[in-house]
């Protein structure tokens, strides 16, 4: 058990193109931001376990003896991560006092944590007495990918502290990630974390928060509906689309970009914002987010679940600042808030204090002295 205080973090995600039909086993497209949840883990010896979630209001603390029923209900292999069954999620719930059918944010937090947390510390019998704090610069439920940022600081967090995976020495200034099976075995963990969260996820988020950078995505889990013959063509078409973005994407970066290939990812997006209204999954205010963009000759669309949450715009190079100015403003004034964000942030990290951001370092010894 390693004795040190550890800060990790993991990054947000957005999916380009391919929401919701990556659940149906299609192609989606997602990339990291530059947002990220970071997480500080302390082991102590006062015999308690803490956590605290100040993004969500919540600080909890159990006595270690009283979290004892975990060892018996979870009996897991820490190298063969497998789902929560029901009857374990009842015992977490009856536990935790969540009444059956509760989801909100708080309730799946917890959830997510004391499975994470038992599972993780099964194979070697002990539950260890520990101080978390989770802080997040990504918004809560809105499309972003917190809640699989969240399941992949966790994982990474409860297997590093139980020596399940090593525990690379970050240099002063810097940060380290971990080998190639130990991301495998914390991406496998933030899963079963992120389906406590969201029942059914296809595992694009928590991939994207482990390995970071752009993700091409397809799983082969396809699930059976009847809606799933009429919308099966649109389903296809996004498919296309997110493969189409793909290709162009690679032209770009690869430096063949041609005047057409930001018009070719400007059309992707609006087909595919009228594909996920088709599907149900669109939202009057996402609707009218597109139209103020498009007063700009900017083109948006939904992210993530859809039904309210984030929208993403893109901006070509040319795009004079002036224009994106102007959009934000507008947008503001219709009540959105605007992130300007960059993509491509690396994936789940350990930090030595001294490489963490000024701020995020005085906030979390912030968040730290008032626990
Ligand atoms: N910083 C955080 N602290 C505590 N819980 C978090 C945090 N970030 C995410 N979560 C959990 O993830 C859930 C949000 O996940 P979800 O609805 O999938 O939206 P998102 O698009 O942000 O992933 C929250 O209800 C909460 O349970
Ligand atoms: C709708 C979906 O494709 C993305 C959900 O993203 P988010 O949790 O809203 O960030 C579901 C999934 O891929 O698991
Ligand atoms: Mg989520």
């Amino acid at each position: 058990m390693t004795d040190k205080t550890l800060i990790v973090s993991a990054p947000g995600k957005v999916i380009l193109h391919g929401e919701h039909a990556v659940v149906h086993g299609k192609v989606a497209l997602a990339v990291s931001l530059n947002l990220r949840t970071y997480l500080q883990i302390g082991l102590c010896s006062n015999g308690r376990v803490q956590i605290n979630l100040p993004n969500i209001d919540t600080c909890l603390s159990w006595e270690s003896a009283a979290l004892q029923f975990l060892l018996t209900t979870i009996d897991a292999d820490v190298l063969n991560p497998k789902a929560a069954s029901q009857e374990q999620v009842d015992k977490l719930r009856q536990f935790a006092g969540i009444p059956d059918g509760c989801v909100d944010t708080r309730s799946l937090a917890i959830l997510c944590f004391l499975y994470l947390y038992g599972a993780i510390s099964a194979s070697s019998r002990q539950l260890p007495s520990m101080e978390i704090l989770v802080w997040s610069e990504l918004p809560t439920g809105a499309g972003l990918g917190s809640s699989a940022a969240y399941s992949v600081c966790l994982a990474a967090a409860l297997l590093t502290a139980n020596e399940s995976i090593a525990c690379p020495v970050p240099e002063e200034n810097g940060t380290v990630r971990w080998a190639e099976d130990e991301l495998e075995l914390i991406n496998k963990w933030a899963f079963q974390g992120e389906k406590l969260i969201h029942g059914n996820p296809s595992g694009v988020d928590n991939a994207v928060g482990t390995w970071g950078k752009m993700s091409y995505h397809q799983i082969f889990t396809l699930v059976r509906m009847a809606s799933i013959l009429i919308i099966g063509p649109i389903l296809n078409s996004i498919d296309a689309i997110s493969c189409e973005c793909e290709r162009t994407l690679a032209a770009i970066v690869a430096g063949d970009s041609t005047e057409e290939s930001y018009a070719v990812l400007e059309e992707l997006i609006d087909i595919n914002q009228h594909h996920l209204n088709v599907i149900g999954v669109g939202h009057s205010s996402l609707d009218r987010l597109c139209q103020a963009t498009a007063l700009h000759s900017l083109h948006s669309k939904l992210t993530g679940a859809g039904g309210g949450g984030c929208g993403i715009t893109l901006l070509r190079p040319d795009t004079s600042p002036s224009v994106v100015e102007a959009s934000k403003r507008a947008l503001n004034d219709m009540g959105y808030d605007c992130w300007e964000t960059n993509i491509g942030g690396h994936g789940v990290s350990l930090h030595s204090p001294s490489s963490l951001q000024r701020d995020v370092s005085q906030l979390l010894t912030r968040l730290t002295d008032c626990q």
